[in-house]
């Protein structure tokens, strides 16, 4: 987890260029655009902050330059300067600094599947402005997900870091913070993190030091080993591995959102990759399932909690998918090798006819499900839906049907596995068909 300012750039770049950049466009952004949205959430903030609720945009705009000259890290400060800088970044006017040890690095951790993630006082749209507009152009991808003190809380306080960690599922004690900010430190390692302070000549606490947190000058002095907690018997799962796994999963979810099947970013695939103990790659959440790289791959254990290097390096980025906990569920429950979950209008529309499920029968396309074509009927099981994985898995297992490897979830979707990952995808492509053709049968 990376701090930005005085971490792995320069203050002094924020201070001198940034600064400057955002003050003289204040007046205009809170004149002119003081009806946007976020422009008029940071204003309200302003106004509650300063205890004058009638304050106007004149007011407002001396109250920023005061606290831009103290530095202080006020949230609507924070957003305001995120939106003037992310346009800054976007026209060019505006390149971010890291310092030069700073980026190898980086990209050496995240090629050995580091998890990279960012921590700062600044606000999130600015973050990603200042990773996607560096020197050596959009750097967006070596990193996961962006936390600022909007989403996750203020950086002095260790309920911040249970949060990020909760966030990203990932074991407090698999973390390793990296800030210039002695406080910030206290915090995350009193979250249970593992700290290190990045203590560079001519930041502001380079003089009063790290406390008694481990301290380098610079990033080339850190070394990362991943795959250190792994179980001396257990099976390792390496970063290439998983990004192989997250290369099929992506290509899969190409077809599928192709099929219109995973659209916007609905719909989640895993794959498994180890049985004991059990682990699965699982695509990761809230992305745009038709744009899913080798990298938008999560490992998961057997509850679907994202494994932060306790069986192996975690190749790939971000949180696992919120649907983690149903796909390892069904995988401890059926055997399955692969499991897809697409949100198909035909799914929906005949778990809506038939909450108490579809009966299907006397269909050749039964073969592919390995159910006689003449004959036999079977049903496909129709639950209803949950946020909460554990009663969706409950469900899921009682209303089972061992010869359908595919259940209905009402108003959500279709969940299929099979052996594999082809298998899984022909038994998503054949139960789809049979769900198309129900529909169109217009039986009620
Ligand atoms: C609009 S998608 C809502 C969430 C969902 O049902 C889904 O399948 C995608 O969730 P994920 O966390 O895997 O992106
Ligand atoms: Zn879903």
């Amino acid at each position: 987890m990376l701090d930005i300012e005085g971490t792995t750039s320069a203050t002094g770049f924020v201070v001198g260029e940034l600064y400057p950049y955002a003050r003289k466009r204040f007046g205009r952004l809170l004149t002119e655009r003081a009806a946007e949205p976020e422009v008029r959430r940071a204003v309200g903030q302003i106004r509650a902050m300063l205890g004058e609720p009638a304050a106007d945009a004149a007011r407002i705009e001396r109250a920023l330059g005061a606290w831009l000259d103290e530095d202080r890290k006020a949230t609507p400060l924070k957003t305001l300067q995120g939106i003037v800088w992310a346009e800054g970044f976007a026209s060019g006017e505006l390149v971010s600094h890291f310092y030069p040890d700073v980026l190898p690095r980086l990209r050496e951790w995240h090629a050995a599947g580091v998890r990279l993630h960012v921590y700062s006082s600044g606000s999130v749209a600015a973050q990603r402005a200042w990773f996607g507009h560096s020197p050596e152009g959009d750097l967006r991808p070596l990193a996961g997900e962006f936390y600022d003190t909007e989403n996750a809380g203020p950086k002095l306080v260790a309920t911040s870091y249970e949060a990020i960690a909760a966030d990203l599922g990932a074991v407090p004690g698999r973390v390793l913070f990296l800030s210039d900010r002695p406080g910030e430190l206290d915090a995350a390692r009193a979250a249970g993190w593992h700290t290190a302070g990045v203590r560079r000549p001519g930041e502001p606490y380079y003089e009063s030091g790290m406390g008694d947190h481990p301290e380098v000058a610079s990033f080339a002095e850190l070394e990362i080993r991943t795959g250190t907690g792994a179980a001396p018997d257990g099976p390792v799962v390496g970063a290439d591995e998983v990004r192989r796994a997250g290369a099929r999963l992506a290509a899969e979810a190409a077809r599928f959102a192709g099929f219109g099947w995973m659209r916007g970013t609905s719909g989640n695939l895993s794959v498994v990759l180890a049985r004991d103990p059990l682990r699965l790659a699982v695509t990761a959440s809230g992305r745009d399932k038709g744009e899913l790289t080798e990298d938008d791959v999560v490992l998961v254990d057997g509850r679907g909690a994202a494994v932060a290097g306790t069986a192996g390096p975690v190749a790939g980025a971000g949180k696992p998918s919120a649907e983690a906990g149903l796909h390892a569920r069904v995988v401890r429950l059926t055997g399955a090798g692969a499991v897809v979950h697409v949100h198909t209008v035909a799914a929906v529309a005949m778990g809506r006819r038939r909450p108490g499920g579809i009966v299907l029968r006397d269909l050749e396309m039964l073969k592919g499900l390995g159910v006689p074509a003449e004959g036999t009927a079977v049903r496909l099981p129709v639950i209803a839906n949950s946020q909460d994985m554990d009663v969706l898995g409950d469900r899921l297992e009682e209303a089972r049907e061992p010869r359908m490897p595919a259940v209905v979830v009402a108003g959500h979707g279709l969940y299929v596995w099979g052996e594999d990952l082809p298998q899984a995808r022909h038994h998503a492509e054949v139960v789809q068909w049979l769900l198309e053709l129900e529909v169109a049968s217009g039986r009620e």
